[in-house]
């Protein structure tokens, strides 16, 4: 499905959660949706779910808005980092309610799912731990089947056991049938390796959204003595640089050839680090 954000901002009294965000997904893939607490993730997914109204401009899916439209939100399966579910129902009665709300509900990966998270069917939510819930929300992102699943955060308790389980199915389910999958994590490092694209929100802005192989590709840090790497960087992008000890290391844009070229020291960037230089890069 098609989803096109056209100048969409919202405000909260004076708060501008999202400013004027314009961009296209065009293809089914695993977009990473990154950024520093604050940055407007949440309020971003929230629209796109249909769940909340935007303030101007639009998202678009596939040519419809989603608000108040059933029929389109039937499409989309939003997890979020807790709150997912009413307390008082069983957990058999949360997936029998998502059941008939997605049309592509996969009942046997919910069943598999339970019996890996060790879900009891009849506990009530109330009576789940904070990981077990998250887990509950996890099998109904992946067994809604939605083709646009956003998992924002989801798994608020989960050991990093259950988290691994959860990629290594969330990856499985997509190699067999590619939908949509937009995360919003802080355990960036974690996950960034799911991510075939990235997107960057500061302060309720686009300040990146590339794909996640160029981006490892197209950026590196390059160290060596300060008046090496001042020449080198020169007529480069640099995204950040520290010195220490008559040393410097640079974070730079573009092709790493070139500084392998001249002898200096050629790393990868982990997309944690290069998330916390970006978004303190200010007006990146
Ligand atoms: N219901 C609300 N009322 C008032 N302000 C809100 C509301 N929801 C969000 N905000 C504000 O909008 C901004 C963006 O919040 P949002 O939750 O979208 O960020 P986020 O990127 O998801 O953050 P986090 O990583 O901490 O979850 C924040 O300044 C937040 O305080």
């Amino acid at each position: 499905m098609k989803i096109e954000v056209k100048e969409l901002s919202k405000k909260y009294r004076d708060k501008n959660a999202l400013h004027q965000i314009s961009f296209t997904l065009d293809e089914p893939k695993i977009y990473g949706l990154l950024g520093r607490n604050g940055a407007g993730k949440t309020t971003f997914m929230e629209i796109l779910s249909g769940q909340i109204l935007a303030s101007s401009g639009e998202v678009l899916i596939n040519g419809e808005n989603p608000f108040d439209n059933q029929k389109l939100t039937q499409s989309i399966c939003l997890i979020k980092e807790g709150q997912n579910f009413k307390k008082d129902l069983k957990v058999k009665h949360v997936l029998k309610i998502y059941s008939y709300f997605y049309p592509k509900w996969d009942e046997e990966l919910a069943q598999e799912l339970i019996r890996e998270y060790n879900l009891n069917l009849h506990a009530k939510v109330k009576t789940l731990s904070k990981g077990m819930e998250s887990a509950l929300g996890i099998i109904v992102g992946l067994a809604s089947k939605a083709p646009i699943t956003v998992f924002d955060e989801p798994y608020i308790g989960l050991d990093a056991a259950a988290r691994k389980k959860f990629y290594e199915i969330l990856l499985e389910e997509y190699e067999a049938e590619k939908r949509t999958i937009i995360f919003s994590t802080h355990l960036i490092d974690e996950v960034s390796l799911l991510f075939e694209e990235v997107l960057i929100f500061q302060e309720g802005s686009l300040v990146l959204k590339e794909e996640a192989e160029l981006l490892r590709n197209n950026t590196y840090a390059v160290s060596g003595t300060i008046e090496e790497v001042e020449a080198f960087i020169q007529d480069k992008e640099v995204i950040q640089k520290k010195q220490l000890a008559g040393m410097m290391t640079a974070y730079v844009y573009g092709e790493k050839q070139e500084a392998k070229n001249q002898g200096l020291n050629v790393e990868g960037i982990p997309i944690q680090d290069l998330m916390i230089y970006l978004t303190d890069r200010k007006g990146a």
